[in-house]
């Protein structure tokens, strides 16, 4: 059994779900389970769904129809009968999502989020699954929520393992090509949860965990892992092999073309995780496994922009000690606020942060009732893996910095326009 994840940019327009039928006949004819995300830019257009629900209700509709119009022009594209049931099937998931927002009464943002952003993975999988059964790729669709069980952390759920395995198990038949979604799942009452943004890569490798699966494959508009992003950086080089080990590293510090979560589970069991190019199936792509730490041996950056830098000292010129350092982390756990980076003296503490949940502003707040802080908003963090002192000085060049941190391995620079 293979798992092949497809994301939003492979299944971006009707080109994207044709052209994954010629990355499947690319591949050994083994069963696969196949993990799609939600088209395009989708996931964004339903975040606007949900803030314009909450507040400027007049422009929900607005928003729904704007994305059930590119789903249709997709469809009408990909399918030239014009009473083909996947129009019925589009149709369908519009008015249960309407019919959820007509009806909710939950106050709660982050529960009204994972209800309605679904939507996007559903209607991806579904026009998908259709296509591929027209197009010789045979295959079942299954609802990723009968299969991944978290907990109800909303937005940013926990795999509970144990049923997860045995309901994936139980479910896909190991001789068929699966279709189904990645990023959604369900808790125990059966409500919709997600695993965080971009976390269809994390439900590959549950999936793969589960299955016992060969390896796990996603497909990217990129060659493979690069030592950069290239949307950042110029000429970047592509990584033949990397250990999970490293490539944990990488994607924690920021790597964005794999979700940091994905590659725990797949370490556990060995399962090898190819990163490849959807436009070009037949290259070799990235492996990512035991062998080689890092081949070629090339510093990696890393950078993650709009953070925010966070300074505190003590009123009463106290020591940062383990006592107030543990009620700082338990507010940025309240508050869902990611660590990047920490630096601290005596009574001074800083600390870079990420703001996805928007909640900088209370936490700020609330750390002012005890603390002196100064904070800088919109920093960005560099990091070098395996620097060398050229690439170390090609990012500091013209940049402010704000905070350098050195690890035998590892440099990390943070810096203001
Ligand atoms: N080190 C890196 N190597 C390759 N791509 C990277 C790297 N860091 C960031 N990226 C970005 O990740 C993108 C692909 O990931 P992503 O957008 O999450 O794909 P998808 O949503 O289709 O799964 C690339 O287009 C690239 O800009
Ligand atoms: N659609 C979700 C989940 C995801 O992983 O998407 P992608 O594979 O396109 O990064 C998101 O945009 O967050």
């Amino acid at each position: 059994m293979e798992v092949h994840k497809f994301g939003g940019a492979s299944v971006k327009d009707d080109n994207g779900v044709k052209n994954i039928t010629r990355v499947l006949k690319s591949l050994t004819a083994t069963p696969k389970i196949i993990v799609i995300s939600a088209m395009g830019k989708t996931t964004n257009a339903i975040e606007e769904i949900i803030n314009s629900y909450f507040h400027t209700p007049e422009k929900v509709k607005e928003n729904i129809d704007l994305i059930k119009s590119k789903h249709l022009a997709i469809a009408n594209n990909l399918f030239k009968t014009p009473n083909h049931s996947i129009f019925t099937c589009i149709e369908n998931l519009f008015t249960e999502l309407e019919y959820f927002l007509e009806k909710n009464k939950s106050p709660n943002y982050d529960y009204v989020y994972d209800q309605v952003i679904i939507y996007g993975e559903l209607l991806s999988t579904k026009i998908v699954s259709a296509y591929l059964n027209e197009n010789h790729f045979e295959n079942t669709w299954i609802d990723a929520r009968n299969l991944i069980k978290t907990d109800a952390t909303y937005r940013d759920a926990h795999v509970n393992w144990e049923q997860t395995t045995a309901q994936i198990q139980n479910t896909i038949n190991p001789n068929k090509i699966t279709i189904t979604q990645g990023f959604i799942a369900a808790d125990e009452h059966n409500f919709s949860t997600t695993l965080g943004r971009e976390g269809s890569d994390y439900t590959a490798a549950i999936i793969a965990y589960a299955t016992n699966a060969k390896s796990v494959s996603i497909w990217k508009d990129v060659d493979g892992l690069l030592n950069a992003d290239p949307r950042h950086f110029e000429n970047p080089i592509l990584l033949e092999e990397i250990s999970y080990s490293e490539a944990i590293e990488l994607a924690f510090y920021g790597a964005s073309v794999i979700h940091p979560k994905t590659l725990q589970p797949l370490q556990k069991k060995e399962i090898p995780l190819h990163i490849k190019s959807f436009y070009h199936p037949e290259a070799g792509g990235t492996t990512v496994g035991r062998a080689s730490k890092l081949k070629p041996e090339v510093p990696c950056y890393i950078v993650k922009h709009g953070l925010v830098l966070l300074s505190l000292s003590s009123l009463d010129f106290s020591f940062f000690v383990e006592e107030n350092i543990s009620e700082i982390f338990a507010l940025f756990h309240k508050y869902q606020i990611k660590v990047d980076l920490i630096q601290n003296s005596a009574i001074s503490f800083s600390v870079c942060v990420d703001n996805k949940f928007n909640n900088i502003d209370k936490l700020i707040t609330h750390l002012q009732a005890k603390f002196k802080v100064s904070y800088n908003k919109d920093v960005s963090l560099y990091t070098i893996r395996h620097f060398t002192p050229e690439a170390q000085k090609k990012i500091e060049k013209n940049k402010h910095v704000l905070l350098k941190q050195v690890t035998r391995e590892t440099l990390q620079l943070i810096t203001k326009k």
